[in-house]
């Protein structure tokens, strides 16, 4: 099938040169790169990108430094049009199995968001209205997570964060211990998100191949080299790109039915096991 049209245009976030040592082990080295803002004609269109790499490879530690939670040691982080080094806040951060406070309403929790990202009490609240509706949880305004469904919790964290970060969502392993059926919303949602704003960027951290190529337009492969003797080397990088736009995979209904998906994900699966 032939790719769908796409230009790049502005870069909206980069990383450069980052490394990092922890404890003495090098976990990160030299680990660039660049999203940039993806236009399709006729169409509005974010961005999903995904960073695939095998447990225990620094994922948590590169997504900490995404957030701006962590600093690297060096190389540096930046965001936005303006290209600038990125701060705690700037970047809507997404934990494993969406914790929520179970303790808070619906609008409660997206309040706590509000308030860590300096809102007003006005604001606060005509953002959670404008949110809730986005979202589809208009009815749910006053429940405590205890008496939503699962997805309902989900939606709930994910637009918890969007209180604070207009852009960039990073999801540490967002399809971690779920179904197939919440996999499948999970992946419906971030690509209706996508579809919803032009600069809207979803970073996606996880070792699910399969459903990091389900979603992604973008995904990097993050690993460790190994020596001649095949041992590995200390520090994570950047092994391989895979544009999924050119594969003329994104974007599609049920990608993981076409030909392309099954040799990308064999070429995907093989390199991931050398990592
Ligand atoms: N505070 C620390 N001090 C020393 N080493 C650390 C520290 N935190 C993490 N590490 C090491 O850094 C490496 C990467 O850890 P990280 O948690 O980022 O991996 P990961 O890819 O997220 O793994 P998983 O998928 O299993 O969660 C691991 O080898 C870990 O032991």
């Amino acid at each position: 099938m032939s790719p769908i049209a796409y230009e790049y245009r502005d870069t909206l976030l980069k990383l450069e040169n980052v490394s990092l040592t922890l404890g003495g082990n090098t976990i990160l080295r030299d680990v660039n790169l660049e999203i940039k803002d993806l236009h399709r004609p006729g169409y509005t269109q974010g961005q999903v990108v995904a960073l695939l790499g095998p447990s225990g490879v620094g994922k948590t530690c590169l997504f900490r430094i995404l957030a701006g939670l962590d600093k690297p040691d060096c190389g540096q982080v930046l965001v936005e049009q303006e290209q600038i080094p990125v701060q705690r806040g700037m970047v809507g951060v997404i934990a494993q199995h969406y914790p929520l406070f179970a303790h808070r309403t619906v609008r409660g929790n997206l309040g706590v968001a509000g308030k860590q990202a300096g809102l007003s009490s006005a604001e606060i609240t005509q953002r959670s209205t404008d949110i809730l509706a986005r979202f589809g949880l208009e009815e749910h305004g006053s429940k405590y997570p205890a008496q939503l469904s699962g997805g309902q919790r989900q939606r709930v964290a994910i637009a918890q964060q969007f209180m604070c970060s207009e852009h960039f969502l990073l999801m540490d392993e967002p399809f971690s211990g779920l179904d197939m059926v919440a996999v499948d919303r999970v992946i419906g949602f971030i690509r209706e998100m996508a579809a919803s704003d032009e600069l809207k960027t979803f970073i996606l951290v996880t070792h699910d191949v399969d459903a990091a190529l389900r979603v992604a337009d973008t995904v990097w492969l993050l690993g460790r080299d190994r020596d001649e003797k095949g041992n590995i080397v200390p520090g994570a990088r950047i092994q391989a790109t895979y544009n999924l736009a050119d594969c003329g995979l994104a974007w599609r209904d049920e990608p993981e039915n076409m030909p392309e998906f099954a040799e990308l994900r064999r070429e995907v699966c093989a390199a991931f096991r050398n990592l």
